[in-house]
């Protein structure tokens, strides 16, 4: 329910003096991609019928960049600043994004000015087409599953200890040729439900991996909208977008891993929960908020989680309660967990470089 979204005409002041703009949505030019931003600019379309919305499509560094480990790649801005550069040029006007694959800091001058409402953000086990498992704990010792993400592989290492884990890159429909090519190493892959319930397939979930198993990625399953910050106008039309009962949660998980410094390629997992829930004139007015947070060693060994749990009132209170969660994961373990995950990249990252120069 959108019960946190609302349709605000736009005001006379702000639009009617300057003959009508319009709008170009962008992202990148994947499948899921494309279905993501022309649902906004559906939604856009339908709440202001008498303005009128573009699409641009673009490839980014994470799109070309296919064979190197998205672990060494560093996860900073690696889908978003080809697009941002975009943004600021005044080429395009709002940047259409997986909230999760959005750096927790953003450009100067770019900011977050809608997240639509989240879909079910837990990940999923998808097995290879015609073999027979139904879930994690069916996976014979030795199956190889497939997936780049760390916080997948340490929180399921410790788990499943005799799962084998590889690297599995490409777009959604890439991974899932792979998985599916009869000679392919993967007996099955782990992805977010909420891209392939957007594309439509969703039958291929064979069973999702909640938590405590598997604590989802920040903001995963949301959608956000990044525009110019002195695009009042645009500004306007977020706002009609804007889920606030999402925004919360995902404000909450972000200042998170804010705090604790990584990107999408630490082992950072997150729960969060609304309850209690306060309306007024439409508005979410304040709920108890109630968000779990884990940090995982990459070979799943360490483990630190816990839970933070209160009635916040505004999305700023929502941040803080999220950035004590983090405060107190620092000092309970995840602090040295995050130092030697760095240490471990930069050497590594040190490695390939070194590799690279003797072919030269
Ligand atoms: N890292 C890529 C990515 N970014 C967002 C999603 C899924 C959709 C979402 O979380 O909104 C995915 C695919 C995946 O992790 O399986």
């Amino acid at each position: 329910m959108a019960s946190g979204s609302q349709s605000t005409s736009p005001t006379s002041d702000t639009f009617s003096k300057s003959k009508p703009r319009t709008f170009v949505l962008a992202s990148r030019g994947s499948k899921l991609a494309q279905i993501q931003t022309n649902t906004v600019r559906d939604e856009l379309e339908a709440a202001f019928p008498s303005l009128s919305f573009g699409t641009s499509f673009m490839s980014t560094e994470g799109d070309k960049n296919q064979s190197q480990a998205l672990y060494l790649l560093g996860g900073k801005a690696l889908w978003t600043k080809e697009l941002e550069v975009a943004l600021k040029d005044n080429i395009v006007d709002m940047l259409v994004h997986c909230l999760k694959d959005v750096p927790t800091t953003l450009p100067e001058g770019c900011e977050i000015a809608a997240i639509l409402e989240r879909e079910n953000p837990v990940d999923s086990l998808v097995v290879k087409q015609g073999l027979p498992f139904t879930d994690l704990d069916s996976l014979p010792v030795g199956s190889v599953v497939g997936t780049s993400s760390v916080r997948r592989v340490a929180q399921l290492r410790r788990l499943y200890p005799g799962l084998v884990f590889l690297d599995v890159r490409g777009n959604l429909n890439t991974r899932l040729a792979k998985l599916d090519a009869p000679d392919g190493p993967y007996t099955a892959l782990v992805l977010a439900k909420a891209g392939l319930v957007r594309l439509g397939m969703g039958d291929r979930v064979t069973s999702d991996i909640t938590p405590p198993t598997l604590y989802y990625a920040v903001s995963q399953g949301a959608l956000a909208v990044e525009i110019r910050s002195n695009d009042r106008e645009a500004q306007e039309l977020c706002r009609a977008l804007t889920h606030q009962e999402t925004q919360w949660k995902c404000l909450a998980e972000r200042a998170t891993l804010r705090i604790l410094e990584g990107g999408c390629s630490v082992p950072v997992g997150v729960e969060s929960e609304l309850t209690d829930v306060l309306m007024a004139e439409g508005r979410l007015k304040s709920a108890v908020l109630k968000v779990t947070g884990c940090v995982t060693s990459i070979d799943g060994k360490e483990h630190v989680k816990h839970t933070v749990s209160e009635r916040v009132e505004s999305a700023k209170e929502a941040e803080a309660l999220g950035e004590g969660l983090a405060r107190w994961l620092k000092s309970n373990g995840a602090a040295s967990i995050l130092d030697a995950i760095t240490e471990d990249r930069e050497k590594r990252a040190g490695d390939a470089k070194t590799a690279e120069e003797a072919r030269a």
